[in-house]
């Protein structure tokens, strides 16, 4: 029998269209009564033919029920099938609607291929069971309905018919749920599959390099391959159910037809009644084949169901509702209390990934002025990219806050804070489309004459904006996403560097526009090249999650030991790049 809790979560997906739900079972219904009439109508075609009666009525009648009844069932079966699309059209709507609001780290945390079958072949499992409810409810009926008009045709038959019910009732509900169970588990299989080979596919220069392209298809392959097993064992239960149901209904019908002429011979059934109720034999075997259909639609959509519910686990960042909106933004303006401040201030700040993880920072203040570079700098893991999270808003702080403004980022919207920053990654992806789509996105006005500027500025102004940008070399890509983060001058921008060995042009346009950004705002970079930590107005020294020393280049080469190390260890890299 189905999980009542999982159950429950496939019936709040399908409440939004009960109205539709409801008009699929009441035609339902009405196809199913004019099924169960054809038997009976047909008995009277025949007794009025046999009493040489009149057989026009009968026969219009009869005529009439099949053209209705099969106008109902094609109206019902569109109406259906519209509905099931619209479900997984919801279902694909509001999880992807979830995804982009959801937290960063607590997307990041999943596999993003599972995240992705959740979208593609998860929603289409509640496809078949939107309808499998009304199918269930239409099956019973019409399985109850034929019984009973069995029972009134004769009951020593219905006897015979029963029993082959019970028969092949009891060993369905033995088989049923291990369809349900191996299906689960195909499914599992199927999301193991999305997440290994998605990860593998995006890091196919390291598969390759490492030889290990045989090693790791075998491992997806494996996953495949137990998606199969799982598969074929749900095959083999349905055919098991599928022959019994057949077997049963095939012995039923030879058992009623052997008594049935036994008692029409001794003269107590007439003839039509024996076809009658054939007919109705006949008519069994739909509503027993929709149940089991139905009933492991139910399964497997329930299964789906409850795997989509289990992305509510997932954060969410609060809608965005915008304060400053309401308080009116001239009281927090720059111009008024913080014009000459810093424009970012850390105070006390403690922050960690995990409720049983040591901190990543701690008690960080620090405070950014509204122009100038700052460059962080510090050991592997010391807290730099946690640093930029939490200025971003993927990361909370545990304690204490920060200010943008003299005003803590708890008062401001996540939307707020980011429209006045601007970010370049690391890996300095592109999305997917155009040069000059990708230069607008996070301003999707910007006009042909800005994309050209920030183009030249980052020195790629020979390159047609209309090419793929998949195209690009891995220097350019560095440069397109800087181009992204410049377009309308940003207010702040935050700059993780490549750590990658980059090309000289790469190098001296990032400089350059750091340069001239920083004349004018605040430019914030996690520094892995001399020049740009050289480059900056001040730098920012972070060991193990705290702040250790910041200063001038100048200072804190004499003053601090670490500084020293890490400004050697990037003297030794670059000069081996000079030389390479
Ligand atoms: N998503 C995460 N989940 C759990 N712990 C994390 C996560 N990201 C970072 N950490 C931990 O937080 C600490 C600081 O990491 P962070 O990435 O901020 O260092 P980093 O200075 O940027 O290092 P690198 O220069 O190697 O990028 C490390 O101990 C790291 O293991």
């Amino acid at each position: 029998m189905p999980d009542p809790t999982r159950l429950r979560t496939l019936l709040t997906v399908l409440r939004p269209h009960r109205r539709t739900m409801l008009l699929g079972l009441v035609l339902g219904l009405a196809a199913n009564a004019a099924g169960l009439a054809t038997p009976m109508v047909t008995k009277w075609v025949l007794d009025s033919f046999s009493s040489g009666l009149d057989l026009a009525r009968p026969v219009a009648v009869l005529a009439g029920l099949v053209v209705i009844g099969a106008a109902i069932g094609l109206w019902q079966w569109i109406l259906m099938g519209t509905l099931a699309e619209q479900i997984v059209l919801d279902a694909r709507t509001s999880i992807i609607r979830r995804y982009f609001r959801a937290r960063v780290l607590d997307l990041q945390r999943r596999p993003t291929g599972e995240l992705v079958t959740r979208v593609t072949s998860d929603t289409g499992l509640l496809h078949a069971a939107s309808g499998s409810l009304i199918g269930l409810i239409n099956a019973g009926v019409g399985l109850i309905g034929t019984l009973i008009l069995m029972g009134v045709l004769d009951l020593t038959l219905l006897a015979c018919t029963l029993s082959a019910v019970v028969v092949v009732g009891a060993g369905m509900s033995r088989l049923l749920p291990r369809i349900g169970v191996a299906q689960t588990a195909a499914q599992e299989s199927v999301g193991r599959l999305g997440a290994n080979l998605e990860g593998s596919l995006r890091a196919i220069r390291t598969v390759k390099a490492s030889r290990a392209e045989t090693r790791q298809g075998d491992q997806i392959i494996g996953n495949a391959q137990d998606a199969a097993t799982h598969s074929i064992r749900a095959a083999r239960v349905s055919a098991t159910v599928w022959t019994i149901s057949w077997s049963g209904i095939q012995l039923s019908v030879m058992l009623i037809l052997a008594v049935g002429a036994w008692r029409a011979s001794l003269g107590l059934l007439e003839v039509s009644t024996l076809v009658a109720f054939l007919l109705y034999v006949f008519q069994l075997m739909g509503p027993i084949s929709e149940l089991t259909q139905n009933l492991t639609a139910l399964q497997s959509g329930m299964a789906a169901a409850a795997r989509i519910n289990e992305l509510d686990t997932i954060g969410q960042e609060p809608a965005d509702h915008s304060p400053s909106a309401t308080d009116g933004p001239a009281v927090f303006a720059p111009s008024a209390t913080a014009a000459g401040g810093p424009v970012l201030v850390l105070q006390g700040v403690t922050a960690r990934y995990g409720p049983d993880v040591a901190p990543a920072v701690r008690g960080i203040d620090l405070e950014i002025p509204r122009h100038g570079h700052t460059a962080i700098v510090g050991p592997s893991g010391a807290g730099k990219t946690t640093l930029f999270s939490l200025l971003l808003r993927f990361l909370e702080p545990e304690h204490g806050r920060i200010l943008l403004d003299g005003r803590p980022y708890t008062e401001w919207s996540h939307s707020e804070v980011r429209g006045r920053l601007a970010y370049v990654e690391q890996e300095t992806p592109v999305l997917p489309g155009t040069i000059a789509d990708n230069l607008r996105f996070t301003h999707p006005d910007a006009t042909d004459d800005e994309i050209r500027t920030v183009l030249t500025a980052v020195r790629l102004d020979g390159v047609d904006p209309a090419l793929s940008a998949t195209d690009l070399s891995g220097g350019q890509r560095q440069r397109i996403a800087l181009a992204r983060a410049l377009l309308r001058t940003p207010e702040i921008l935050l700059l993780d560097e490549a750590t990658a060995q980059v090309d000289g042009l790469t190098e001296a346009a990032v400089q350059d526009c750091i340069r001239e950004r920083a004349s004018s705002g605040a430019v914030v970079t996690i520094a892995h090249r001399l020049s740009t930590v050289l480059d900056a107005d001040r730098i920012i020294v972070l060991e193990d999650g705290r702040v250790r020393a910041q200063g001038t280049h100048t200072d804190l080469y004499s003053t601090d030991d670490l500084y020293r190390r890490l400004v050697e260890a990037l003297r030794i890299a670059a000069t081996d790049t000079t030389y390479a």
